[in-house]
């Protein structure tokens, strides 16, 4: 970025694409899509509408795909819509979720975005009256970006869910957003299911990335899912995983409303259109809301759920996620995190979100200086879909009056201007981007630069510290990135505080746990565990043992050891298995099969010593922890 400012290139108009729009159900922009409510898309004429009463909170399940960048989040939702009919196999749209055509274009999710499924699944203590039956669970999925600079819409969305999927690329492994969204998921306290994807990959190493899972995380490899969200392979495992693991949301449905609002965009016919999740009570069209944060009362004119178009349902009960249009005509009505409830209750607001940490500030000036009021309505309407974004007015001497605006990174920043342009159809000239430094002055005044022309040029008041913006960062890369990243690190004036490897070895204390049958060590069964484990594993082993091993002719003893010491014991008491015992007579024939049939049987066993191990004790053994 040589020059000072930084044209945008001039685009034809385009057509505007809101974040739902969707040009299989051109209807939605009229609101005629009421009409056609339904439960699943590929049926929309005949099915009834949708009855929410029929989901109560034990039958709900709100949860996040969260990934590092292209892990396949996208693409395993698609998987997952189509599984549960919400739209057609092979809708010929990849990443249907991905709506913006800035995401379309570079391939990238930069805005989260909820569908309602419907999944029918048997669980156990959870029926539709009949216990034999299969119960329909409502299924709230909300897929998010992977980009650092998109983060905001990640922790936001896992306000709104229970559990996440935490997606990783099986031959690439966990990676640094990975890690990111793993602790935001983490310390929302939601249940996380680690899910392997791209398993179809020549490279992929899901042994590898469980290892990880559970050297970074401490997460259960036994718990992983294996997937190919392209093949689709192991997928019938996510969503009986999403109702087992996953709670169920925790609010109260006889307790006055209370509901987050999450995200909202403009649409040119209905006004702002709220994306919320209802935490307690019940919300019906025509009711009268309030907002916490600025007072103001509204009537509820639509009311419905993400199927994944906009689908009226007329209420919305506790623990559900849907949208709600009230005629707010500003999009600054529309506070993100706001608490709505209904007119003349009184209720504590929920906790709403953290505001946004911007870290890039760059101006932006209609590009003829005439287009200023399109350009401060287009800002308006696009900060309504994208809450991360501050705004001020400023005035430059060379572009007249403009606005300077914070953004969460230089991707982030790179969007909103592409959304502008394509969405909003405003031609903008943007400045070069700086971090926010502190001046302090010569008369004591300290202050926060966001734009250079700000810096003070009067010689009274000279500059006499200043400080930039740092951070400390770690950087998870494989080691033979170690090398550059060090000299890029460098050269960008980093400090290296310290330098640890994620897969190292450290001192443990471990101990040879030995499986004796008869007295005699069989080698092949042997293990090393931490002491503290021994006890367990050794007890498991030797129960898992007796249960494979069949009774043979004398009696078998077996133990686990460490050492000379035997830490657990079973015995198997001797039998003697007459195969013939039940041949009455003389059909030599019938008599030679049984005993060619045992001899097969035995075929399969391992000789040890004088004992018969079946193979699938072997198999066995190998699943224990
Ligand atoms: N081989 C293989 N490719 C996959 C699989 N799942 C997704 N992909 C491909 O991986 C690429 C990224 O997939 P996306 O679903 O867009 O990934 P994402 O995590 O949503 O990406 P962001 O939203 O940008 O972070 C696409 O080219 C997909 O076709 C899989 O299971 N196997």
């Amino acid at each position: 970025m040589g020059s000072l400012f930084r044209a945008s290139k001039t685009l034809k108009p385009r057509k505007y694409l809101s974040p739902f729009y969707s040009i299989k159900n051109p209807f939605d922009a009229f609101g005629l899509s009421q009409r056609f409510c339904s439960h699943s898309r590929q049926n929309s004429k005949q099915s009834a509408p949708i009855d929410l009463s029929r989901y109560p909170i034990e039958k709900i399940r709100n949860f996040s795909i969260i990934a590092h960048v292209d892990h396949g989040k996208s693409t395993l939702a698609d998987r997952l819509l189509e599984l549960t009919g919400t739209i057609k196999r092979g809708h010929g749209q990849p990443q249907y979720l991905d709506k913006l055509q800035v995401e379309r274009e570079r391939g990238i999710t930069v805005k989260a975005q909820t569908a309602t499924m419907f999944h029918k699944y048997k669980l156990h203590g959870c029926n539709d009256g009949n216990i034999d039956e299969p119960s329909t669970f409502l299924l709230n999925l909300i897929d998010t970006p992977g980009h650092v600079d998109f983060s905001y819409e990640v922790s936001r969305s896992l306000a709104a869910c229970q559990g996440a999927l935490l997606v990783v690329d099986a031959a690439q492994g966990v990676q640094a957003q990975t890690v990111a969204n793993f602790y935001l998921a983490f310390e929302s306290n939601l249940t996380i299911i680690p899910v392997i994807n791209k398993i179809d990959q020549p490279t992929a190493d899901p042994d590898r990335v469980k290892a990880q899972l559970k050297s970074m995380f401490d997460l259960d490899p036994s718990d992983a899912l294996l997937t190919s969200a392209k093949t689709g392979q192991g997928l019938e495992h996510v969503l009986p995983a999403v109702i087992e693991r996953i709670p169920p949301p925790p609010g109260s449905s006889s307790s006055p409303l209370r509901m987050l609002l999450l995200d909202s965009y403009y649409d040119e016919y209905k006004g702002v259109i709220c994306h919320v999740a209802v935490v307690d009570g019940a919300l019906r069209k025509g009711d009268k809301i309030s907002s916490a944060a600025t007072g103001q009362a509204y009537e509820v004119l639509d009311i419905g759920i993400m199927h994944p178009e906009l689908t009226p349902t007329g209420v919305l009960l506790s623990g559900q996620v849907g949208y709600v249009v009230t005629g707010m005509r500003s999009t600054k009505e529309a506070r993100i995190g706001d608490t709505l409830y209904h007119t003349r209750t009184t209720v504590e607001p929920l906790p709403g979100f953290k505001p946004a940490k911007h870290m890039v500030f760059s101006g932006l000036y209609p590009a003829d200086g005439s287009d200023f009021d399109a350009l401060n309505h287009a800002i308006e309407r696009l900060t309504c879909n994208d809450a991360s974004v501050s705004i001020t007015k400023e005035t430059s001497t060379a572009l007249g009056l403009g606005f300077r605006c914070g953004f969460l990174g230089l991707l982030h920043m790179d969007v909103f201007h592409q959304r502008l342009e394509q969405e909003h159809e405003a031609h903008v000239i943007s400045t070069v981007p700086t971090v926010p430094y502190i001046f302090e002055y010569s008369d004591g005044s300290k202050v926060e630069v966001q734009n250079p022309a700000a810096l003070s040029s009067d010689p009274k008041k000279r500059v006499i510290a200043c400080w930039e913006p740092t951070v400390i960062a770690t950087i998870i890369i494989p080691s033979e990135y170690v090398g550059p990243v060090i000299t890029l690190c460098s050269e960008r004036r980093g400090q290296q505080l310290e330098y640890s490897f994620i897969d190292r070895y450290q001192q443990s204390d471990l101990v040879k746990l030995d499986i004796l049958l008869n007295g005699k060590p069989v080698d092949a069964m042997a293990t090393i565990v931490h002491s503290l484990k021994a006890q367990r594993v050794g007890r498991e082993l030797v129960d898992k043992l007796k249960k494979f091993i069949d009774r043979q002719m004398f009696e078998i003893i077996i133990q686990a050891a460490i050492g000379s010491k035997v830490i657990a014991r079973e015995t198997i008491s001797a039998m003697r298995k007459n195969v013939l015992a039940k041949c009455y007579g003389g059909d030599v024939t019938r008599k030679r099969k049984l005993l060619e049939k045992q001899k097969e049987g035995k075929k399969r066993m391992k000789r040890v010593g004088s004992v018969d191990i079946p193979q699938e004790a072997f198999h066995q053994l190998l699943k224990v922890s």
